[in-house]
């Protein structure tokens, strides 16, 4: 019999009775082996002691217990098998977790001889490098408490923006390019704000037909108009107790965005052949990727209803400004795609990943989870090529010399926000810690489309003609 070796650590996490067969079997074989019944418990073992290799013996296939059971395993740097009735297999969420979380299973009966074999080559797996962990790829597949995937700087700064617009009551303008989240952010402000439990839904004021927008918001009274045989309530007053979000606000017809500015102003509405108004509380978020301010110098967007809506400004950040992110969101769409099709693809090629940190994204995250999708129904090998991405060779090597200035653009708006935060937007000042005129400053300033709101007017500017200053973006 061999004796028990300390670096062959081994968790047991579920069933008792059967951990019980389990040790007995394994322990001749010179591992030494702790038992918790519950993932919890696991994670406090894993704590006190450094386990190389953990089995799970898979007992449900609710998603409370699946929850559990991946939180384990996403902390620690452990390889993790599993052990399950085969009946659990039928149920694609446990089958998608094996396949992508955990190194190998087993089905029972429990077979000692077999279990054998795959500890050890789990083993020798985890001493290939200290950091292997099969499970902690997982963390990546899910999304966050805002429904979002993403830990650079910039995201965890857009997280942050959430909570505190989250709970006021305020407007809010979310602008940024096309496709980088502002329809999520919005959701997120929702399921963050008080008004969780009310309804949470969406105009596209770019797709409202032109004759029906006023009773589409608004609502109609019987007989307002042909073909309106019953009263309805608009979407305004469908959305009492809840958010309201206008996607594109900058296709909003002039006419109706007086009418929205005037909700805006008294909280009221009034349905098309109505005779009275009627108090609805209702939170409205608008989204752009237009720049409003330029719609209203050319009159396409009344400038009392910017100002209203831009009371609080948040602004989602292009995909090219947050490299980091895009590991984390090419594994979660991976996962998303895995449950549509079959599990041949079991990932992305080193030099996919390569090609997709230096791609420029111009379509941000709604074109990454499109070439994802593609890639899993075009590749036919385990892993996604660039050329399944759609991203070979010689489009990324023209992208590297867009990437170059793209680095200096990011750098150089970088400088520029982190000192005019520092001096509280004194215009001049921050110019002096720049080392550039002040007039410098402000053509870069309009450059990287830094809100220019933000900059106060500083003394030595006292002379220069008044700009309006509301409040400071997020
Ligand atoms: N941080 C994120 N994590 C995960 N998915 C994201 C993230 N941001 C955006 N997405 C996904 O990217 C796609 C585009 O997001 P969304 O519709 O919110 O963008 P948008 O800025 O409103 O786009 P548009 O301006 O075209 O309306 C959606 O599929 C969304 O789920």
């Amino acid at each position: 019999m061999m004796m028990p070796d300390t670096s062959r650590r081994l968790l047991l996490v579920g069933n008792k009775w059967l951990s019980r067969d389990i040790m007995q079997a394994m322990t001749p074989y010179g591992w030494s082996i702790t038992h918790s019944e519950t993932p919890e418990e696991a994670t406090i073992r894993l704590s006190e002691n450094d386990h190389r290799v953990g089995v799970m013996l898979i007992e449900s296939n609710s998603a409370r217990y699946q929850r559990s059971m991946e939180e384990l395993i996403c902390r620690e740097r452990v390889c993790w098998l599993a052990i399950l009735d085969s009946s659990l297999l039928s149920h694609p969420d446990t089958r998608l977790f094996i396949h992508q979380a955990l190194y190998a299973y087993q089905t029972l009966p429990f077979d000692p001889q077999k279990t054998h074999t795959l500890l050890e080559s789990a083993l020798d797996m985890a001493n290939i490098s200290p950091t292997v962990t099969i499970g902690r790829s997982w963390s990546s597949h899910r999304a966050n408490e805002y429904g979002m995937v993403g830990n650079s700087a910039m995201t965890t700064r857009l997280y942050q923006a959430i909570d505190k617009i989250a709970a006021v009551e305020a407007p809010v303008l979310i602008t940024g390019e096309s496709g980088t989240g502002k329809e999520l952010t919005a959701r997120a402000i929702h399921e963050h704000s008080t008004r969780r439990s009310g309804p949470f839904n969406t105009i596209n004021c770019g797709a409202l037909p032109a004759g029906l927008i006023q009773s589409e918001l608004f609502g109609h009274e019987k007989g307002a108009f042909t073909g309106a045989s019953q009263s309805k309530a608009g979407i305004i007053e469908s959305t009492s107790g809840g958010t309201l979000f206008f996607d594109e606000i900058g296709d909003l017809p002039l006419d109706m965005q007086v009418n929205l500015l005037r909700f805006l102003e008294n909280h009221r509405v009034m349905r098309v052949g109505g005779l009275k108004e009627r108090p609805v509380d209702v939170r409205v978020l608008a989204a752009t990727h237009v720049d409003l301010e330029k719609a209203v110098r050319e009159g396409h967007f009344r400038e009392d209803l910017y100002h209203r809506l831009n009371v609080l400004q948040v602004c989602t950040p292009a995909l090219r400004e947050r490299p980091e992110d895009i590991d984390p969101l090419a594994r979660f769409f991976f996962r998303k795609f895995s449950r549509e099709r079959s599990a041949g693809v079991r990932g992305f090629s080193r030099e996919s990943m390569i090609v997709m940190r230096q791609y420029g994204w111009p379509g941000n995250i709604r074109e990454l989870v499109n070439r994802v999708r593609r890639a899993m129904v075009m590749c036919d090998q385990r892993l996604i090529t660039p050329a399944d991405l759609g991203l070979e060779r010689r489009q990324c090597a023209f992208r590297h010399a867009v990437m170059l200035e793209q680095a200096r653009d990011i750098a150089e708006r970088e400088a520029i926000r982190s000192a005019l935060a520092r001096n509280k937007h004194k215009i001049l000042h921050a110019a002096r810690e720049l080392g550039v005129s002040r007039v410098t400053l402000y053509r870069l300033i309009e450059k990287h489309g830094i809100d220019r709101h933000s900059v106060s007017v500083d003394d030595e500017e006292a002379d220069q003609p008044p700009r309006v200053t509301p409040l400071p973006s997020l």
